[in-house]
């Protein structure tokens, strides 16, 4: 069949779809459910998909199903399908925060192939990366299939150990947050030195694209990168000593380390 059924057609699913169509899949072959109608609406509209206000309605259609709601009801979603999963057996990716596979499989009904899956909103753009932990049920193929899927938004990385899963949430599913974040923080620094919004805002944003790139592009790492702009007891010595001096990285550290905590209590919380 080699359709994809999306359930939840949310933020992240929506920048999935993006990524996907047009270019890698047709867009007759995603169907997407999705409650609130706008969202359906601008689905339909922007990418051509089929879109249903009917999770059972997508799923028959596709022998990939993609979870794309909040962990706070996904238990729920799976458990209402399970009949339809257990009959089909599609190829489930779940790109829930916290929610482990082992979870998913027990309110699916068991013996499912399941493919936890951790992507980023830069996908809408072909620039995400997606953290991806399979479980012993998924097959060679399955595997392709789904790198393949993801591969259209951009990089994918395996990981071995799902434990480690709430750790890819905490570093590049939640991170292009920090990012705007410091995107923010710059504009607002520029704001306060004199510079007008618009100026500043396009001097933060265009200097985190050319960074962005640089990081991606070149061939040495951010700490050779950082050091070619530093120029001796210059500019850029002043700021990045005030930033090692106010506890920069160790801030960086504890914030990882919440959003991969979080992660956690996600999966204990909605088990
Ligand atoms: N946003 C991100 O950057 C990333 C998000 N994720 C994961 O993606 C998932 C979705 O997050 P996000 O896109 O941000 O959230 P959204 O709230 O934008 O998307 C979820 C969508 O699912 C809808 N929905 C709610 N209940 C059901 C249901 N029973 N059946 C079908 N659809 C339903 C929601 O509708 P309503 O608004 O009415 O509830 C909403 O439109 C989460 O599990 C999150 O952990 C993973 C990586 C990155
Ligand atoms: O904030 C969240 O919980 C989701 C998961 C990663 C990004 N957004």
């Amino acid at each position: 069949m080699d359709n994809i059924a999306f359930i939840g057609g949310g933020n992240m699913a929506r920048s999935l779809i993006g990524g996907l169509v047009p270019g890698r899949v047709a867009a007759a072959s995603l169907h997407v459910a999705e409650p609130v109608d706008a969202l359906r609406d601008a689905l339909a509209r922007d990418f051509g998909v089929h879109v249903s206000p009917d999770n059972a309605t997508a799923a028959r259609a596709a022998d990939t199903w993609v979870l794309g709601v909040k962990p706070q009801v996904l238990r729920e979603v799976c458990e209402a399908l399970s009949p339809i999963a257990q009959g089909s057996r599609p190829l489930i990716v779940s790109i829930a925060a916290g929610i482990t596979t082992a979870q998913l499989d027990r309110w699916l009904g068991g013996r499912m192939a399941i493919v936890r899956a951790m992507p980023n909103t830069p996908a809408l753009v072909g620039a995400g990366v997606t953290g991806l932990f399979a479980n012993a049920r998924v097959h060679a193929q399955q595997r392709e299939r789904t790198q393949h899927l993801l591969n259209a938004a951009g990089r994918t990385v395996w990981i071995d150990d799902e434990a480690r899963m709430d750790a890819v949430t905490a570093v590049s599913g939640s991170g292009p947050a920090y990012v705007f974040l410091l995107a923010e923080a710059m504009q607002a620094a520029g704001e306060a030195e004199g510079l007008s919004p618009d100026a500043a805002r396009v001097l933060a944003y265009q200097t985190i694209l050319g960074a962005g790139r640089m990081l991606c592009e070149s061939d040495v790492d951010a700490a050779e990168l950082r050091r070619r702009v530093t120029s001796p007891n210059g500019t850029t010595h002043a700021a990045v000593q005030s930033f090692e001096a106010d506890g920069f990285r160790a801030l960086v550290q504890r914030a990882v380390h919440a959003a991969a905590v979080r992660g956690k209590e996600l999966s204990d919380a909605n088990d």
